[in-house]
C-alpha cells in the first residue's frame, strides 16, 4: 500500500489524436492542462472504471465519556434495548433492499447481514454489553464501545493468544470488523445520529471516501455506481468482500486520497492492478476503456462457467467443492457452482458458545446444512479444536488443555482432544448421523497421526450408532463413510496403513505445511517462511496421494491452495481429481481447468517434483499458467 506521487503520462509521450485535439482546445481557451495524479492502494475488487467522483462523507463519530458512571443502569440498558430494536430495524431494511441487487452480490450481502442480525440477537457482545452497565456502571455508549473492542481484539489474538496469520488473519479480521461495525451502530443509534446517505450519489459514479462500513456498501446501488475508492480498509475486509460480491471494481487503503481528490474529478480505477489515477491523461484514459470492456466480458464468461461441468478438455472429470465456516455461506455456496461440501468446519458451533453444543442444536445445524446441499455430498469434519483455534465453552467445560501446552499446535488438539474427552466426539457423531437422513454425508477426523488413533475413532463412531438405533433413530444399513483429514506429515508418510483404515483423505494443507515447514501458521514472525509450495510439502502431497489411490481410496485437497487457479494444475498432475475451496474460488479454478489437458498437468507435475526450491516451483507453475 504504497502512494506514488504524481506522474504525468498525459503530458508527455505519445498522446493519441483524440487526446491531443482535447487538450489543444482545452488550453486554446486557457484552462489549466491537469497532470494526472496516480495513487495506489489495495486491489480489493477486479474490474476497471472511469467516472466522476463523488465524495461521501459521514459526520464525526459521537463523543464518549469512557469514565462517566450512568445514574439509572435501568435506564442504560432500556436505552440499549431501544439502540438494539432501531438497529435490526435497520439491519431488516438492508436486507429488503437485497432484492434490488444482482443475485450473487445478494447472497453475500445476504450472509454478511445476517452475522449482524445474530450479534444483535441475545448474542455474547449483548451479554457482555448489559453486564458492563450493570456491573461497572457504564454508559451504554461506552459499555458497547468497550466490549465491542474487547470482542474485536480477542479476534485478533487477545492476551495468551498469538495473533494469527495469513487467511485465518484475514478471517479475524474480518470478525473484528463486524464486532466494530455493530458497535459503531449502536453507539449512533444510542446518540440518534444520522447515517450517511447514498441516495444523492450521481449515476456513473466513482464513490470516493475516507471509509466504508460494509454497512455502507450494502447500500450501494452497482447500476449507480461504477467504482470505489477509500483511504481506509483493505482488501481482506468485509466491505472489500461485499464490494466484489457486488462486482464494483474497488481499491481500498489509498494513502493521501482525500487529500488530491476533490468532487467532480474524473478518475481512473484499477480494482485488479490496485491503482487510481486522477484526472487522468488521455492515454491512460483510452488504457482504461478498454479494461472497462474487457471486465465486462470476464464477468459474462464467469457467470456462465457456473452451470458448465468441471472436467478437463481431455475429459477427466473434476469435482470442486466448497469449504464452509458458517451456515449463512450456503446460499454462496449454491450460486459458485460447487458440487457440495469438502469441508465443513464445524468450530463455529463452539467458537462464540459459552457452553458446549449439545446434540439437538448440532443436528439442527448440520440438517439445515446437508438438507441445503440438495443431494451433493457434505463433509462434515468433527471439531478441530486446540492449537491456534480457542474455544471460550471447552475451555469453560474444563475440555480444552492447549493452554498447558508451550506448544499448542503440537500439544492436544484435533482428533486428540476428542479421543481424551471422547463425549465431545460422541455427540457430534451422534448429531451427525442423525442429520444424515437429509442426504447424503461423510464425515472427518481431524489432524490424525497414526490408525490407531482411526480405530479408536471408529469404534466410538459404531458405538454411537448402535445406540441411536437403540433409540429407534433410522440409519441405514451402511453408516457415512469416516474419514481423514492427512494434515500431518505423520498421515502423508503414512499414508497407506492410513488409507486402510480411513474411508476417504483430504489432504489439509495449511496445517500439513506448517508441520512439515515446521512454521506456525498463526505467527507473523515467521510468516515469510510459510510455503505450501515446498517441495518438502509437495512430496508429500504425492506420497499421499498416490498411497490413497493405491488403497482405492478417494482422496481430496481442502487446505487454501485447493482454490488457487496456479497450483491446481499441478495437483491434478499429481494424481488428484477433487479440490474442496472457499466458494468464490470454484468459477475461476473451473474456467482454468477446463481449458487443460491431464498430459501437460501431468508434464507440469513431472518438472515441478524435479527442482529443489520454492522458487523453482512458484516460477515454473507461473510459467505453466502464462501458457509457456
Ligand atoms: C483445511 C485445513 O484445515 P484448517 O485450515 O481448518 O485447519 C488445512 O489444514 O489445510
Amino acid at each position: 500500500m504504497k502512494t506514488t506521487d504524481g506522474m504525468s503520462s498525459g503530458v508527455s509521450g505519445a498522446v493519441p489524436a483524440e487526446g491531443r485535439g482535447r487538450r489543444a482546445r482545452a488550453a486554446d481557451r486557457g484552462t489549466r492542462v491537469l497532470a494526472e495524479y496516480r495513487l495506489e492502494g489495495d486491489a480489493t475488487a477486479h474490474g476497471v472504471a472511469i467516472g466522476p467522483t463523488a465524495m461521501a462523507v459521514e459526520g464525526p463519530a459521537p463523543d464518549i465519556d469512557e469514565a462517566a458512571r450512568a445514574d439509572d443502569p435501568a435506564h442504560e440498558q432500556a436505552r440499549l434495548t431501544e439502540a438494539i430494536e432501531r438497529s435490526i430495524r435497520q439491519v431488516e431494511r438492508l436486507r429488503d433492499r437485497l432484492a434490488l441487487l444482482p443475485e450473487d452480490s445478494k447472497l453475500e450481502i445476504g450472509s454478511l447481514l445476517e452475522v449482524y442480525r445474530r450479534m444483535l440477537g441475545p448474542s455474547r457482545l449483548q451479554r457482555g454489553i448489559r453486564q458492563r452497565i450493570a456491573q461497572d456502571g457504564l454508559l451504554a455508549e461506552a459499555a458497547v464501545r468497550q466490549e465491542a473492542e474487547a470482542l474485536a481484539q480477542a479476534m485478533l489474538g487477545g492476551p495468551g493468544r498469538p495473533a494469527p496469520a495469513g487467511e485465518d488473519a484475514a478471517a479475524a479480521q474480518r470478525r473484528a470488523g463486524e464486532f466494530r461495525e455493530i458497535g459503531r451502530r449502536l453507539v449512533r443509534n444510542l446518540g440518534q445520529m444520522p447515517f450517511r446517505s447514498f441516495n444523492a450519489l450521481p449515476v456513473g459514479a466513482v464513490l470516493v471516501t475516507e471509509q466504508l462500513r460494509p454497512s455502507d456498501a450494502a447500500l450501494i446501488d452497482p447500476s449507480r455506481i461504477v467504482a470505489v475508492v477509500t483511504e481506509e480498509g483493505g482488501s481482506t475486509d468485509h466491505t472489500a468482500i461485499m464490494l466484489r460480491a457486488l462486482g464494483i471494481p474497488a481499491v481500498l487503503a489509498v494513502h493521501g486520497l482525500m487529500a488530491r481528490v476533490r468532487d467532480g474529478a474524473t478518475i481512473v480505477v484499477d480494482g485488479s492492478a490496485g491503482t487510481v489515477v486522477i484526472d487522468p491523461g488521455e492515454d491512460t484514459l483510452a488504457a482504461a476503456r478498454r479494461g472497462v470492456a474487457d471486465y465486462a466480458r470476464e464477468r459474462q464468461a464467469l457467470g456462465r462457467l457456473r452451470r458448465l461441468p468441471a472436467k478437463l478438455s481431455s475429459g477427466e472429470k473434476l469435482q470442486l467443492q466448497a469449504n464452509l465456516e458458517l451456515p449463512a455461506e450456503l446460499p454462496l455456496i449454491a450460486q459458485s457452482g460447487a458440487s457440495g461440501i469438502g469441508l465443513l468446519r464445524t468450530e463455529f458451533l463452539f467458537i462464540n458458545a459459552q457452553t458446549m453444543p449439545d446434540e439437538d442444536g448440532q443436528e439442527a445445524v448440520y440438517t439445515e446444512v446437508i438438507a441445503a446441499m440438495a443431494g451433493d455430498t457434505t463433509t462434515i469434519r468433527v471439531v478441530d479444536w486446540g492449537g491456534e483455534k480457542q474455544s471460550e465453552a471447552l475451555t469453560r467445560a474444563g475440555l480444552a488443555d492447549a493452554g498447558d501446552n508451550l506448544n499448542p499446535a503440537l500439544g492436544v488438539r484435533g482428533l486428540r482432544l476428542l479421543l481424551r474427552h471422547p463425549a465431545i466426539l460422541e455427540t457430534q457423531f451422534a448429531a451427525i448421523l442423525r442429520a444424515s437422513a437429509a442426504g447424503p454425508v461423510r464425515v472427518m477426523l481431524p489432524m490424525v497421526t497414526s490408525a490407531h488413533e482411526i480405530r479408536e475413532a471408529r469404534e466410538i463412531y459404531h458405538r454411537v450408532a448402535r445406540r441411536l438405533r437403540r433409540r429407534g433413530v433410522k440409519l441405514g444399513d451402511t453408516l457415512p463413510p469416516l474419514g481423514i483429514m492427512a494434515e500431518t506429515p505423520a498421515a502423508a508418510i503414512m499414508g497407506d496403513a492410513l488409507a486402510q483404515e480411513a474411508e476417504f483423505l483430504a489432504i489439509g494443507t495449511n496445517d500439513l505445511t506448517m508441520y512439515t515447514l515446521a512454521v506456525d501458521r498463526a505467527s507473523a514472525e515467521v510468516a515469510s517462511l510459510y510455503h505450501p509450495l515446498h517441495p518438502a510439502v509437495l512430496r508429500l502431497i504425492q506420497t499421499v496421494t498416490e498411497a490413497a489411490l493405491r488403497q482405492y481410496r478417494p482422496i481430496s485437497v481442502c487446505g487454501e491452495i485447493a482454490g488457487d487457479p496456479r497450483v491446481v494444475p499441478l495437483l491434478i498432475g499429481l494424481g488428484l481429481r477433487s479440490f474442496s475451496m472457499t466458494a468464490s474460488a470454484v468459477p475461476r479454478v473451473k474456467r482454468v481447468v477446463r481449458a487443460l489437458s491431464f498430459e501437460d498437468c501431468r508434464r507440469l507435475a513431472h518438472r515441478v517434483m524435479q527442482v529443489s526450491g520454492v522458487d523453482e516451483v512458484t516460477a515454473l507453475i507461473d510459467a505453466f499458467a502464462a501458457g509457456e
